[in-house]
């Protein structure tokens, strides 16, 4: 490390360096970033991009005293290197180490915890207003938020509150172009209109002061001018229009990468009794060749790295001797292409996550079938609602935890008009390294309890393929769930089949203990089942395909012909499939035998290697071999 970033031990030990300086610490926080992300693996790009803005903010403002917030927080690496977090940064998303976005229990820097996008304008609006209640007027309040977080709508509603309310905060824009893909939408098309004139930069700069000193509702005065006043007066405004007509000032175009003018743009903010936003231009990637001059292609492939893809610069491992199994999300790609293929009323949808999904793969082979709304699952399912409405078949792939953002619009306009929507939960279970704002963990219980909704959950890739095909003749709203990663090396079906709806089956047939997986729960129960022969305890092992409507005789049958019935899901047991279970053993008067639901616990689970993470939690073959190892033995029924 060189010499000034190692005296940054506090953000207020920037207060004393000069411009120069600054701008140097903010080359030496990039040159960090692209050592330690490049050896451990990240997100990449984005904080490439937030040097400049995080040093420009910390050397004005008295952290935590002032308050900066980082919307997502993916590109708040700079932040945590800035303030005291510098020599921890190689631990970033490790089980133990520091948390992949900003978390309120990991500093007090640490605003407001993080991970969802869009949220940043919104907390800073609360905070604000409630230190001019609070004895703290003279707070400073800056949220940084980017292009692609901007599409997202609760922002809007934060904007349109501080307008509103005229609050004195600061937005700072941070303007790449970019989400994970290259941005979509009318503002995104607005702001890179303004972001890329260079007339924009420089010809408002002495309007802008004034603009900032104007009083709030600025927008009804100009009402009263003459129309050729006002249009000349557009003229310098078009840049910051939308913003104006909502009562914030608008500071803009400014470069983010500049410390100095980043500076000056920010004293200006902060002397203005209004809302005011800075629309910085940055480069997502900024300093490191393959992504700055990578084109939005080289931009997209950075968002995060692999570990030991930079410094090393060492060639892509040599292809491992079997192939490994495809990954859910490429298996679910090909399908919907070959679905789209079958029947022309399905369409694909995104909520910016492009390639997260495998919706990439729809989109190169049949463009007109594919849609992305943006950081926007709201608007994600409305759309879908509308195409359902109107005869399409959509898909609406969406990871399980972005999908909660959903949840009234599923409820309210999906589950309640019975439209045959179909949602595909990518990254359902635990994530790893994301942590606990990105574990798809709640989606069997919060999907469940709505009448009309079909839930399901293939075992390994074969069966996705089949469950999608299934869901797809479904005339009502249907989710499928499948995890990060991998799948488990089975053949993929040439032709799908239809599953019958609400049925599972046997995949081995043992006694006195039946093992009942649910999605990635079918991989633990047969690696239990293994296990457990070895000790001469042969079980029976099911998969029940379906969390709703369950396999009732099934589970009957199974009650009746075992003393320990084991439900395994990768999700929280509060209201999850094995409480499905339990009630429909109950209310069909089965004779209930002992029931050991095998889930994740009422809390919020960490980051990490998934692998740490499911052996923290038990959501391993050992661990429940030992459970019902000890339930068998144990007529006592005790339930470690
Ligand atoms: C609600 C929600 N949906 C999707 C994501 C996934 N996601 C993380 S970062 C990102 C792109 C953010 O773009 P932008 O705000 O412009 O930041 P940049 O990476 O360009 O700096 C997306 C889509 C998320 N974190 N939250
Ligand atoms: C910050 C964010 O939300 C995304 O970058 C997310 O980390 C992507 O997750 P996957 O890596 O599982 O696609
Ligand atoms: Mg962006």
């Amino acid at each position: 490390m060189t010499k000034l970033l190692s005296r940054i031990d506090r953000p207020q030990d920037l207060h004393a360096l000069s411009e120069d300086e600054l701008q140097t610490v903010a080359q030496e926080v990039r040159e960090l970033l692209i050592d330690t992300v490049g050896e451990i693996g990240g997100h990449f790009g984005a904080n490439l991009g937030t040097c400049e803005i995080a040093v420009a903010v910390h050397s004005l403002i008295d952290s935590p005293r002032d308050k900066v917030l980082w919307d997502v927080g993916h590109q708040a690496y700079p932040h945590k290197v800035l303030t005291g977090r510098r020599d921890e940064l190689g631990t970033i998303r490790r089980y133990g180490g520091l948390a992949p976005f900003c978390s309120i229990a990991e500093s007090e820097h640490d605003i407001m915890g993080a991970g969802h996008a869009s949220t940043s304008i919104g907390y800073a609006v609360g905070i604000k207003e409630a230190m001019l209640r609070g004895g703290a007027e003279d707070g400073k309040v800056v949220a940084v938020i980017g292009d692609g977080a901007m599409t997202g709508g609760v922002a809007f509603e934060a904007v349109s509150q501080a307008g509103g309310l005229g609050t004195p905060m600061v937005v700072i824009l941070n303007d790449n172009g970019m989400s994970i893909a290259p941005n979509v939408g009318a503002l995104s098309r607005y702001m890179n209109r303004v972001r890329l004139d260079p007339g924009l930069w420089e010809a408002r700069e002495g309007v802008e002061e004034k603009l900032t000193k104007l009083p709030a509702g600025i927008g009804a005065a100009f009402e009263r001018l003459g129309p050729r006043f006002k249009e000349s007066v557009k003229a310098f405004w078009a840049p910051g229009l939308w913003w104006e007509e909502l009562d914030w000032a608008y500071l803009g175009v400014i470069d983010g990468h500049d410390v100095r003018a980043m500076r000056r743009a920010l004293r200006t903010a902060f002397e203005a009794e209004r809302p005011v936003v800075i629309h910085c231009a940055t480069v997502k990637g900024k300093g490191f060749a393959p992504a700055e001059n990578g084109g939005l292609e080289g931009m997209e492939k950075w968002h995060a790295a692999k570990p030991k893809s930079i410094a090393s610069r060492r060639p892509a491992p040599s292809r491992p001797s079997s192939p490994a199994p495809p990954q859910y999300t490429q298996v679910f790609g090909d399908a919907m292409v070959r679905e789209c293929e079958r029947d022309p009323r399905v369409i694909g949808i995104t909520a910016a996550m492009n390639s997260g999904t495998g919706l990439s793969i729809l989109q190169k082979a049949m463009p007109e079938r594919y849609f992305d709304v943006g950081i926007a699952e709201q608007q994600a399912i409305l759309f879908a609602a509308g195409a359902a409405l109107t005869g399409m078949r959509p898909v609406a792939a969406i990871y399980s935890t972005f999908l909660q953002r959903a949840f009234d619009q599923i409820v309210h306009d999906v589950c309640l008009q019975n439209l045959p929507v179909t949602f595909c939960m990518d990254r359902a279970g635990l994530v790893g390294d994301d942590g606990p704002t990105h574990h798809g963990v709640f989606d069997i219980a919060y999907l469940r309890a709505l009448p009309h909704m079909t839930l399901m959950a293939p075992r390994d890739e074969a069966m996705l393929v089949h469950m999608l095909h299934t869901a797809l003749h479904i005339d009502g709203p249907a989710a499928l769930r499948y995890p990060r990663g991998a799948g488990e090396g089975v053949e993929l079906p040439s032709t799908p089949v239809l599953i019958p709806v609400g049925t599972g089956e046997i995949l081995r047939e043992g006694e006195r203990v039946a093992l009942v997986g649910y999605g990635s729960g079918v991989g633990k129960a047969l690696g239990a089942a293994d296990l457990l022969a070895e000790r001469g305890v042969d079980v029976t092992v099911a998969d029940a395909r379906f969390a709703k409507p369950l396999d009732a005789p099934l589970l009957a049958a199974l009650a009746a012909e075992h003393e320990l019935l084991v439900t395994i899901e990768e999700g929280v047991l509060a209201g999850g499939f094995g409480s499905a279970v339990w009630e429909s053993l109950s209310d069909e008067g089965a004779l209930a035998p002992r029931i050991l639901r095998v889930g994740l616990p009422d809390r919020y689970v960490t980051h990490g290697a998934p692998a740490l993470l499911h052996e923290e939690v038990g959501f391993t073959a050992e661990r429940i071999a030992e459970r019902v190892e000890a339930a068998v033995l144990d007529p006592r029924g005790s339930f470690a």
